[in-house]
């Protein structure tokens, strides 16, 4: 085997660090919330400055480089940057479903002078469940392989909280692994999209609805975790941070590792993927494998904001409260109260002190549905979040936040279709009055009758077919063939 196939021999010295006490754990069992003072969880590996002695920054890229072309499904997808990520995993752990290695797609010169700015979409829609979930999934689960083949569990019961993504995701990889796990995931009724719903329908999941939102879900997951032998798949777990961190590892290697000029745009939820991608790209930065920290640019719906309240204040009077959220077409960051708050935290203040830059805007609802209709019509597969990105990086222009050549790479986190439903409420001016959104000419769109059905009923075949393209001729005044451009 050669660089390109070969499993890394490298196996790290893994352990759970809280961030509030400090204290660490062993990661032999699943542990979601510090047992001493509740305080959230990361993984370190506290090997990680040897990998440093392995390589420079320039061999691992080298290595990073030769795995982009390898066949082992065990590195084919984002176990590509295993060292970085969840390095005690053995070959035979690993689950690929094709996660990871998500198109970024430059933006057409009409939408970039639209915006003002350089941009591009990278499509984690195009993940195997349609969302950016895939990549914790594929590192908790995997994880999860590990600790059943190790300790021999029997009947281990998966369980989310979700708002619709993290639901399909964690549904589409237990169904994957199979026996013993059994998939359970807890969404807040009436607020998931039908595709959504159907998704870990479909995966065989156990679905409970909850009355309310998702923070009430969460809410109840957490006691559970806390309380019962289950295993819990939201981003508290620390080993889906790890593999959403290879967003940025992902975006990094398809700049050639040049992060400089860049801005990272993402919206937050939960906060689990503003977390991850820090998390990364400071990795990278340690290891010398990037020279240059990208701009951070969090993004919040005034519907659902506290981290954006929390950065806005000065920073020595900052104070964090949940809010109660409204409702959002970014329904998938429809969160008041996300769990991963202090890993942001503590992050953004490494960041900083390394001269890396990190800011939360504000957006409104009208401005993220306008964002996601107009984007697609420039050929992007967004989501609402997708939208809610490309509006915070107008709002982000309108503050200063970013220098003229400054390239954007906004998250779509999930695929369009996911949340269609928002398009059709826009195109029929159907939005319930709390979402504050009120549908313009400019991007409407509706399908228009060309001949009625009585008509194919009065014509045969031929001349049906001749009438019903003399309509599109004389709608749209085409010239005949035989005319030259
Ligand atoms: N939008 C999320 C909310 C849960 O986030 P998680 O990353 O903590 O699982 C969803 O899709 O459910």
């Amino acid at each position: 085997m050669n660089q390109t196939n070969e499993f890394p021999s490298y196996r790290g010295t893994m352990r759970y660090k809280c961030l509030s006490c400090g204290a660490t754990y062993p990661i032999d069992a699943l542990y979601y919330t510090c047992p001493d003072c509740g305080g959230v969880f990361l993984l370190e590996d506290t090997s990680f400055s040897s990998l440093a002695e392995k390589h420079d920054g320039p061999g691992w890229r080298k290595i990073f480089d030769a795995r982009a072309a390898t066949k082992n499904t065990a590195l084919r997808g984002i176990f590509r940057f295993y060292e970085l990520m969840a390095p005690v995993l053995e070959a035979e752990d690993i689950i690929y479903l094709g996660e990871g290695n998500t198109p970024i797609v430059r933006a057409s010169r009409e939408l970039e002078a639209y915006a003002g700015q350089p941009l591009a979409y990278k499509n984690d829609g195009q993940n195997p469940s349609g969302s950016f979930k895939d990549r914790g999934m594929a590192c908790a689960f995997s994880y999860l392989r590990h600790l059943v083949r190790k300790h021999g569990w029997k009947d281990v019961i998966t369980i989310c909280a979700s708002t619709g993504d993290t639901s399909a995701a964690a549904a589409l990889y237990a169904s994957h692994v199979g026996d013993p796990l059994k998939s359970v995931v807890l969404l807040p009724k009436g607020k998931v999209t039908p595709q959504q719903l159907a998704q870990p329908l479909g995966s065989g999941a156990l679905v409970l609805e909850v009355p309310g939102v998702f923070d009430d879900c969460m809410k109840v997951v957490e006691y559970l975790a806390d309380h019962y032998r289950v295993a819990l798949l939201n981003s508290k777990n620390g080993w889906r941070i790890l593999g959403q961190e290879s967003y940025a590892f992902e975006v990094a290697q398809w700049y050639d590792w040049n992060m400089g000029d860049k801005a990272v745009f993402v919206p937050i939820g939960n906060a689990g993927n503003v977390t991850a991608v820090m998390s990364g790209f400071l990795k990278l930065h340690r290891l010398g494998i990037i020279e240059d920290l990208p701009k951070i640019i969090g993004v919040q719906s005034s519907h659902a904001d506290p981290v954006f309240k929390y950065y806005d204040q000065p920073a020595e009077a900052r104070i964090y409260a949940p809010v109660k959220v409204r409702p959002s077409v970014a329904q998938a960051a429809m969160i008041g109260n996300p769990v991963s708050f202090p890993r942001v935290r503590f992050l953004v203040d490494q960041y900083e002190q390394l001269g890396g830059v990190f800011h939360v805007v504000q957006v409104r609802e009208q401005e993220i549905m306008e964002g996601m209709l107009r984007v697609n019509r420039h050929g992007h597969i967004a989501c609402t979040q997708g939208g809610e990105c490309f509006a915070g990086l107008l709002k982000a222009r309108e503050k200063g936040f970013l220098d003229p050549h400054d390239l954007a790479i906004l998250d779509a986190t999930a695929h369009a279709l996911k949340f269609i439903g928002f398009q059709d409420m826009y195109f029929s001016n159907s939005f319930a009055r709390e979402y504050e959104i009120t549908p313009g000419r400019e991007l409407h769109n509706a399908p228009q009758e060309l001949i009625a059905a009585s008509r194919k009923e009065d014509l045969d075949e031929q001349a049906f077919t001749r009438e019903a393209a003399e309509r599109v001729v004389a709608r749209l005044g085409l010239a005949d063939k035989h005319d030259h451009y």
